[in-house]
C-alpha cells in the first residue's frame, strides 16, 4: 500500500512544513528524497492483507542547498476507523495509480485509495515501538534496545504527548514516555547518553531511561549530509532515533506552573501597585506565588550541574576563552539579524554586550551543561524538580551539542525562560496602550522576583553565584535571545514577538 518513494516524497514536500517539528518552516523546500523506509510489523503475527500498515521512514529534505534529515512514522490504512479523524490529524490520500505495489504485482491494482498519516495518533500500531524494546529487535536497520535490567511491558495503548515540544513524544499508559527524535542528527543523541550518565551517578533529577533504538551505522548515509553521499568507509556510532523514559504522571511541567503564576498575577486587584508601578515584592502577594518553586529550581539546577561534572568531567579552557565565546555569539548574530530585521535595532546593545565578555580575562572551567535550559525542560513531580531533554539546542551542530561550556549558561536560559513565561500572555498586544504598559511593568516585576529566587537558589546550592558573573550572564542572555528569535522565525512564527519584546527590556 506504502505509496513508490518519488510519490511519497512529492506528497512529503507539502505535508512536512505544517507539522509543529518540521524546522523549516522559514525557508522554501528544494528537494525531499526517502533515505530509508522500513516496514514494521506489530507482533510474530503477519500482518493481514489489506490491513494497516507502519513504516518508519528517514526522510532528506534540501533546503539553502543543505540537507536535513526528519524522522517519520507513517500510517497507511484504506479505511480509517472512527477513533482516527483523517481531518484533524492531516495526511494524505494516495490514488490507487500512485500504489506501487498494486503496479509490482503483475497489474493486480487496488481499487482503493490509501490514506497515510502520522501514525503517533495510531495507537494500534505504536505498540510495535514497546514490542520491538521489550524484545530487542533489528528490523532492517533500526536496532531497538532495552536499558540493562529493565523489564518493558508491552501491551500499552500510546496517546501522543501534548506539550509544547520540538520532537514527538508517545505516552504509553501513564508508564512510559518515548520521544521520537525528529529531525535527526548522525551518532549518539546528547539526550541518551547524557542520561545514562547522569543515571550512572546516581542523579536524583533525571527519569529512568528504559529503552531505545538506534539507527544501524550501515545505514549512516540516511542521515549524512545528502542522499547521494557515499558510505562512509569506517563505521560510524549509530545514530540515536527514539529514547524511552520512565513516564512521571505526577509530574506538571515548569512552563505550566508558571504561566498559572503570571495569570493569577495579571488577574490581581491592582491596588497594591497603583499609583506606583508594581515591584517584584509585589508580584509575590497574588495567589500563585512561583518563587518558592524557581529557588527550589535553582537549587535542583546547581545539583545536576555538579552531577554533569561528577560524570563527563571537567575542563578548564584558557584565560582569554572569553574572546572565543564572544566571536561565537557575534556570529550568531550576524546570521540571525540578516534573517529577521527586527533585530537590528537591539543590535548595538548586544554587540557590546559580547564586546564586555571578549575582555575577561578569567579561564572559565567547562564542563557537559544542558544546553537548552528552560522552563518547558523541568518538571515539578512530588519528589521534587526533574530535569529533561539534554538534547542541546535544535539548530545547533551536533557537535556544539555534545561539547563542554560554561555552567551559566543554563542559568541564563532559565532566566531567559522567567521572561518568556512573563510576557508570553501579553505578546499580541501591542505597546503602549495604558493597559498594555502596565501588564508589561507587571510582567517585569514578576520575571524580576523569580529571576532572584533561581539565582539565590542556585548560588546556596553550591553553583557559581550569577551575581558575581553578570558580564558573563548578560553576555549568555543576548546569545540565547539570538538564539530564539532565529527558532521562533523557523519554528513557530507566531511566537516571534515574545523574544522581541523581552530583547527590549534586556536591552533597556
Ligand atoms: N519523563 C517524563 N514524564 C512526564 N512527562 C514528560 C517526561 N519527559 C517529557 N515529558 C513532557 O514532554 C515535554 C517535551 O519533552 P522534551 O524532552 O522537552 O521534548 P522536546 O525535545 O521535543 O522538546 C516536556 O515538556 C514534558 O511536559
Ligand atoms: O524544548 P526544545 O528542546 O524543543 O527547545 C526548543 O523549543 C522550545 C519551545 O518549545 C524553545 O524554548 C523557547 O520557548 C519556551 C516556551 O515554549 C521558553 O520557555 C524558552 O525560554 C524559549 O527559549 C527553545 O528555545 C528551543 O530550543
Amino acid at each position: 500500500m506504502r505509496p513508490p518513494d518519488d510519490v511519497l516524497a512529492d506528497l512529503l514536500a507539502d505535508w512536512l512544513p505544517r507539522q509543529r517539528w518540521f524546522a523549516g518552516k522559514d525557508r522554501a523546500i528544494g528537494e525531499v528524497s526517502i533515505g530509508t523506509a522500513t516496514e514494521l510489523h506489530p507482533g510474530p503475527a503477519a500482518r493481514a492483507p489489506d490491513g494497516p500498515e507502519l513504516h518508519h521512514v528517514i526522510a532528506a529534505v534540501r533546503q539553502d542547498g543543505g540537507w536535513d534529515h526528519y524522522q517519520l512514522l507513517l500510517g497507511v490504512r484504506h479505511e480509517m476507523p472512527e477513533r482516527l479523524r483523517f481531518g484533524e490529524i492531516g495526511g494524505f490520500t494516495v490514488g490507487p495509480s500512485d500504489d506501487g505495489a498494486g503496479h509490482a504485482h503483475g497489474g493486480a491494482e487496488h481499487s482503493v485509495a490509501a490514506h497515510v498519516y502520522d501514525a503517533v495518533y495510531d495507537a494500534e500500531l505504536t505498540r510495535v515501538l514497546l514490542e520491538g524494546m521489550a524484545a530487542e529487535a533489528v528490523v532492517g536497520p533500526l536496532r531497538f534496545r532495552r536499558a540493562p535490567g529493565i523489564e518493558i511491558e508491552t501491551g500499552l495503548d500510546s496517546v501522543p504527548g501534548s506539550a509544547e515540544q520540538s520532537n514527538s513524544s508517545l505516552i504509553f499508559g501513564d508508564v512510559y514516555i518515548c520521544k521520537l527524535f525528529r529531525r535527526l542528527s548522525p551518532g549518539a543523541n546528547p539526550d541518551l547518553e547524557v542520561n545514562l550518565g547522569l543515571s550512572r551517578v546516581g542523579c536524583a533529577h533525571v527519569p529512568r531511561v528504559c529503552g531505545w533504538i538506534d539507527l544501524d551505522p550501515s545505514a549512516a548515509s540516511a542521515v549524512a549530509s545528502g542522499p547521494a553521499e557515499p558510505e562512509p568507509t569506517a563505521p560510524a556510532e549509530p545514530t540515536t532515533l527514539a529514547m524511552m523514559s520512565q513516564y512521571l504522571p505526577s509530574g506538571t511541567d515548569g512552563w505550566d506552573l508558571a504561566i498559572t503564576s503570571v495569570r493569577d498575577w495579571f488577574a490581581y486587584a491592582p491596588t497594591v501597585c497603583d499609583p506606583r508601578a508594581p515591584t517584584s515584592a509585589d508580584a509575590g502577594a497574588a495567589g500563585g506565588d512561583f518563587a518558592a518553586e524557581a529557588e527550589r529550581l535553582g537549587a535542583a539546577t546547581a545539583t545536576v550541574h555538579r552531577d554533569l561534572a561528577a560524570a563527563f568531567g571537567v575542563t578548564r579552557m584558557p584565560a582569554g576563552y572569553a574572546r572565543e565565546m564572544a566571536a561565537d555569539m557575534h556570529r550568531q548574530l550576524n546570521e540571525v539579524c540578516r534573517s529577521v530585521p527586527a533585530l537590528a535595532e537591539h543590535e548595538t546593545a548586544i554587540r557590546e554586550a559580547f564586546d564586555e565578555l571578549a575582555r575577561l580575562r578569567t579561564p572559565p572551567v567547562f564542563q557537559r551543561v544542558h544546553g537548552d535550559y528552560h522552563l518547558g525542560q523541568v518538571m515539578r513531580t512530588d519528589t521534587g524538580w526533574i530535569v529533561l531533554d539534554f538534547e542541546g539546542e535544535p539548530a545547533r551542530t551536533p557537535g556544539e551539542r555534545r561539547a563542554v561550556a560554561h555552567p551559566l549558561r543554563d542559568v541564563a536560559g532559565m532566566l531567559r525562560s522567567f521572561e518568556y513565561a512573563a510576557r508570553f500572555l501579553i505578546a499580541d498586544q501591542s505597546l503602549p496602550t495604558d493597559a498594555a504598559l502596565s501588564l508589561e511593568t507587571r510582567a517585569h516585576a514578576w520575571a524580576e522576583r523569580n529571576r532572584g529566587a533561581f539565582c539565590r537558589g542556585y548560588a546556596d546550592a553550591g553553583g557559581l553565584d550569577p551575581a558575581e558573573h553578570a558580564v558573563l550572564v548578560r553576555a549568555f542572555e543576548f546569545d540565547k535571545a539570538v538564539y530564539e528569535i532565529r527558532y521562533e522565525a523557523r519554528n513557530r512564527p507566531s511566537w516571534l514577538p515574545v523574544p522581541l519584546r523581552a530583547l527590549a527590556h534586556l536591552a533597556g
